[in-house]
């Protein structure tokens, strides 16, 4: 059976000449969990992933596994003696061994006896449901049987960290969404640490435990998928997660410990906010999404319908703001869209998040007049 390794990163910093693609990055995974790294592409996801599996050195700071220090000023394990396994978009399965000889490879090379190879080869594709697969071959199996052999054959391994990186890019969407599950099932099954990279929020959110958001190579936030999206610390972040849109605001009022009564965008709204938030008379920013804005018969401010599209389940309007067309925002909206473009419409704010001030800010934090929707994100 897998036993699972906590990951720790303090300070990790990764140089590629004068490029620093990996910045002071401080994270700590407990063993067992299922983190996902998220960001867009380029901010350096996969270099950390890398630095796990002993594929890159570490410009500075360390890295453990549990009490172990596996990378740091003077040490770096090479990848073989580091217990983790790897599984890549790409499958990487040799075509012309079975599924079973694929699963069984990496014990063969470990010189385990006949009878051990076959009990771990069985329990492993049994982890992926794909049990008496053993004799074909990959190219007789679909693109998500293909990567389920891939998870199996890390699963025979029996690494304490598994490695995920976009394992799913290459399939359909109806794929993906049942890979997910079995990604999901995997973790249950073995406990395994896993670590998965990806630039797709909804997979990260529907999987992960905890989702560490990085930008342009420094970590920003790292909490459970909901919270992140409720309750995002930084604007990027909220911009990121869900589509946020960030507008200022004057707290006008302390509704009670974690609610707001602002004024934003000429309109009065109750939204979120952390007990700690300033009760009245200041500025702060505000983040909207789609779900948090509601068609209104009045109150709520005047906008005009730029696009309306019906997306099934519920419909997305996309409307600018009357008193300051550069600013446009999206609803969805659980009726067949009533949006006519071009109309004039309400639209109330029912739900927002007030983002935390950042631990400096505090200091210089002044009242100030209220915001005109002019002062807003664009
Ligand atoms: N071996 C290398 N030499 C030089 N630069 C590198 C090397 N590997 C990665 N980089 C650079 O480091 C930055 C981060 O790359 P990384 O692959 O970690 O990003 P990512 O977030 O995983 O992106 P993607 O989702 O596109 O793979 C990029 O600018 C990339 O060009």
């Amino acid at each position: 059976m897998i036993s699972p390794a906590s990951i720790r990163f303090t300070a990790a910093t990764k140089r590629f000449a004068d490029a620093e693609v990996v910045s002071s990055v401080s994270l700590d995974i407990p063993a067992g969990e299922f983190t996902a790294l998220l960001g867009p592409s380029g901010c350096g996801k996969t270099t950390l992933l890398r630095m796990i599996a002993g594929f890159e050195t570490m410009s500075e700071g360390t890295l453990h596994f549990g009490d172990r220090l596996v990378a740091g000023a003077a040490t770096h394990v090479p990848p073989e003696d580091r217990g983790v396994a790897i599984v890549f978009q790409s499958y990487a399965l040799w075509p012309h061994m079975s599924v079973g000889e694929n699963v069984g490879y990496p014990l063969r090379v470990r010189g385990l006896p006949r009878a051990e190879q076959k009990a771990r080869i069985a329990e492993a594709l049994l982890a992926v449901d794909l049990e008496g697969f053993e004799a074909r071959r990959p190219a007789d199996l679909s693109g998500g049987q293909r990567q389920r052999v891939a998870l199996a054959r890390c699963f025979a391994m029996e690494p304490s960290i598994v490695l995920l990186d976009e394992p799913l890019a290459n399939l359909d969407v109806h794929l993906r969404a049942s890979m997910e599950e079995t990604f999901r099932q995997f973790h249950r099954r073995t406990g395994a640490t896993m670590v998965y990279v990806t630039h797709d929020q909804a997979e990260a959110m529907a999987m992960a435990d905890r989702i560490a958001v990085m930008q342009k190579g420094r970590l920003l936030e790292v909490a459970a998928p909901a919270e992140l999206y409720a309750r995002p610390r930084t604007e990027a972040v909220a911009r990121f997660v869900g589509n946020g849109r960030i507008v200022e605001c004057r707290i006008a009022e302390r509704v009670d410990e974690g609610r707001r009564r602002v004024e934003v965008l000429g309109t009065s709204a109750v939204v979120r906010s952390t007990p700690d938030a300033p009760a009245r008379a200041e500025t702060a920013r505000l983040c909207l999404r789609a779900e948090g804005l509601a068609l209104a018969e009045t109150g709520g401010f005047e906008a005009r319908v730029l696009a309306s599209t019906f997306k099934g389940a519920y419909s997305l309007l996309v409307v600018e703001l009357l008193a300051a067309p550069a600013l446009s925002l999206s609803l969805s909206l659980h009726a067949p869209t009533p949006g006519v473009i071009g109309s004039i419409v309400r639209v109330a704010i029912t739900d927002g998040w007030i983002l935390p001030l950042p631990p400096s800010a505090g200091a210089a934090r002044q009242p100030v007049p209220v915001s005109t929707p002019e002062s807003a994100d664009a």
